[in-house]
């Protein structure tokens, strides 16, 4: 059978007005970020310094760039994986294989990128080139969700999203209309979801770093901080990469603008602001304030880690021996809940560790400007947002036994505040 339209699922987003708002909020911020971190003043809040004219934006050069990056992702997506891991179980009780292969492409993108500096290849370069990057990825963003969708138009019923199908074109271009779209085993939510987009984050990074190592003979420490915390987030991303098939946007969201443009386009040019704003406005930091930072750092990650090791060990194996001693309420699907450990603390402990860590990759900014901690604020409403999603999946899901949790764990991410 063919795409159904008008699926039941209630909307989400603020139905097609938000939808729509967000199509044009999303990109809009983005290039507000990008504008404002290189200026002097550095405000947030308040008008663009200037509004960037076409010859700004477009630069064939930087489209070169960008679609060399992404086949370069590609290749290194198809070569042979260490592993192959199975998906969760889908509508029609099949599962779809995955490359685990993420890491490797991190360790094999710096070899090439050492080996390019080595014979010359200009990183410091890339600072100047950040507007027409972002313009190029927020514009192949578009397209790919066009084609996206088209390709949802001739997709089986069975291969749709829960939400995106609701029949009005904007929402559903937004949302994303199909599960897993695949070309034979590509798979490019999941190629999308930890690869061009969070390797570019980090090399964006390390040329901002470059970049201040020429203009002040060295980097700041402040610098190397934020390179560093970025690097092990996205390292530990790659390493793990298996646990990002049961995150909700691989197992429950279509994929559509909103995934796409977030892959491509908003991890790397706006989760890089914090090293952006450092070029620009270098800070001094001491040793002491830089080793509590550090001990910030370490405390989010362990909880983060913590955490989502727990559940994923709990979810492949409830009886290994590191999880095998946790209390858990049983639910009527057969699968239990943890009720002690990590999730017994609250009931998202790794958005806990997430936003820890959000702290401590602005704190090296200083407290000047608010610019740095947009980042921290911006991922404080999507979690907060995610969780009452999450939420309300869980009790689809679960029901009563959800209930029952909720009950033993009454805090959701910050334990006796919210
Ligand atoms: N940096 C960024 O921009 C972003 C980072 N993230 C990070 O991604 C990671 C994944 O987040 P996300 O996909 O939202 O969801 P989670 O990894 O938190 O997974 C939620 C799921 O876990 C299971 N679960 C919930 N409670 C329990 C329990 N007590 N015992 C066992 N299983 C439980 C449920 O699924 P089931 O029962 O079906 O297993 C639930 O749907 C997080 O660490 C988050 O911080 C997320 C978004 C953006
Ligand atoms: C504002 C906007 C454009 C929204 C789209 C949201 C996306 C940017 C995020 C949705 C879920 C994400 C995840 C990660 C990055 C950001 C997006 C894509 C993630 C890959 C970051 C690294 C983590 O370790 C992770 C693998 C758990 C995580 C998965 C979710």
């Amino acid at each position: 059978t063919m795409a159904p339209q008008g699926s039941q699922a209630p909307l989400e987003f603020g139905g097609p007005l938000g939808a729509a708002a967000l199509l044009l909020l999303l990109p809009a911020t983005m290039f507000h970020l990008l504008l404002v971190a290189r200026s002097g003043p550095a405000r947030l809040l308040g008008p663009p310094p200037y509004l960037p004219g076409p010859e700004e934006l477009w630069s064939p050069r930087a489209l070169l760039l960008w679609l060399t990056w992404l086949s370069l992702q590609v290749a290194l997506y198809l070569l042979p994986a260490r592993k192959v891991a199975e998906g969760q179980e889908l509508k029609d009780k099949s599962r779809l294989c995955y490359p685990i292969n993420g890491f490797q492409a991190l360790v094999l993108t710096a070899l090439l990128v050492g080996l390019g500096v080595s014979v010359g290849l200009p990183l410091r370069a890339l600072p100047e080139m950040l507007l027409p990057l972002a313009f190029v990825a927020t514009l192949t963003a578009f397209i790919f969700s066009l084609f996206l969708y088209m390709k949802a138009l001739v997709a089986p019923a069975s291969a749709l999203a829960p939400g995106g199908n609701s029949g009005n074109p904007i929402y559903d271009f937004f949302l994303g209309r199909e599960l897993n779209p695949r070309i034979y085993s590509f798979d490019f939510k999941y190629f999308c979801e930890l690869r061009p987009g969070l390797i570019s984050w980090v090399l964006i990074n390390l040329a901002l770093l470059a970049q201040e190592a020429e203009l002040r003979g060295s980097p700041s420490l402040a610098m190397w901080l934020v390179n560093g915390f970025q690097l092990l987030y996205v390292g530990d991303a790659l390493w793990h990469e298996e646990a990002v098939l049961t995150t909700m946007d691989i197992t429950h969201d279509g994929f559509g603008f909103m995934l796409a443009f977030g892959d491509l386009a908003w991890v790397p040019f706006t989760y890089s602001l914090q090293a952006q704003f450092l070029l620009y406005h270098p800070q001094s930091l001491g040793l002491p304030m830089a080793s509590v930072i550090c001990l910030i750092n370490a405390i989010g990650y362990y909880i983060f880690r913590g955490a989502n090791s727990q559940k994923n060990t709990f979810r492949k194996n409830p009886s290994d021996p590191r999880v095998a001693g946790l209390e858990t309420i049983p639910t009527a699907t057969g699968r239990k809940l943890l009720v002690s450990g990590w999730w017994g603390m609250v009931r998202h402990p790794n958005y806990l560790g997430d936003l820890i860590m959000a702290l401590a990759w602005s704190l090296p900014c200083g407290v000047s400007h608010l610019l740095p901690y947009f980042y921290l604020l911006y991922f404080t409403a999507l979690l907060v947002h995610r969780e009452a999603r999450d939420e309300q999946q869980c009790l689809q899901k679960y029901g009563l036994a959800w209930h029952e949790y909720c009950q033993r764990v009454p805090y959701r991410i910050v334990p006796y505040i919210y």
